[in-house]
């Protein structure tokens, strides 16, 4: 064959080129994924400054209405809903122990001098 005739090879080719292009399309948006993510965790952050005990941190309900409003909008985007339901609940399982660990700091920080709470099971 001679070079520049296009044939299996040239087909790798433009499929190995296609596949770097997609990839500089996944780092873009990558990029934005992850602004958006540092977003809404600030926003989570300033929320639990309102938080005071480990129940509305947890808020159980609103945990379902987030999964719920994510799986509707992964539909009307054309993604399988159970992508988005996994991918949510690893992120609001993350920003709770976050949530968890600011209350805590929280507490620590508010208790007076020399009253530290004894560890589990040595009170
Ligand atoms: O809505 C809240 O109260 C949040 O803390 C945010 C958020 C979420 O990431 O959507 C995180 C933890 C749960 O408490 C519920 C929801």
């Amino acid at each position: 064959m001679t070079a520049g005739t296009a044939g299996p090879a040239a087909g790798a080719v433009a499929g190995a080129e296609r596949i770097d292009e997609l990839r500089l399309s996944v780092d873009a948006l990558d990029r934005q994924i992850v602004a958006l993510l540092a977003q809404r965790t600030a926003v989570v952050r300033e929320l639990t400054t309102f938080k005071k005990d480990e129940e509305t941190v947890r808020s159980p309900g609103r945990v379902a209405q987030v999964i719920e409003k994510v799986r509707g909008l992964a539909v009307e985007e054309g993604m399988p809903p159970g992508i988005a339901e996994r991918v949510y609940r690893t992120l609001i399982t993350e920003l709770t122990d976050l949530q968890m660990e600011l209350l805590a700091e929280r507490r620590a920080a508010a208790r007076p001098a020399g009253t530290a709470v004894a560890p589990e099971g040595t009170a």
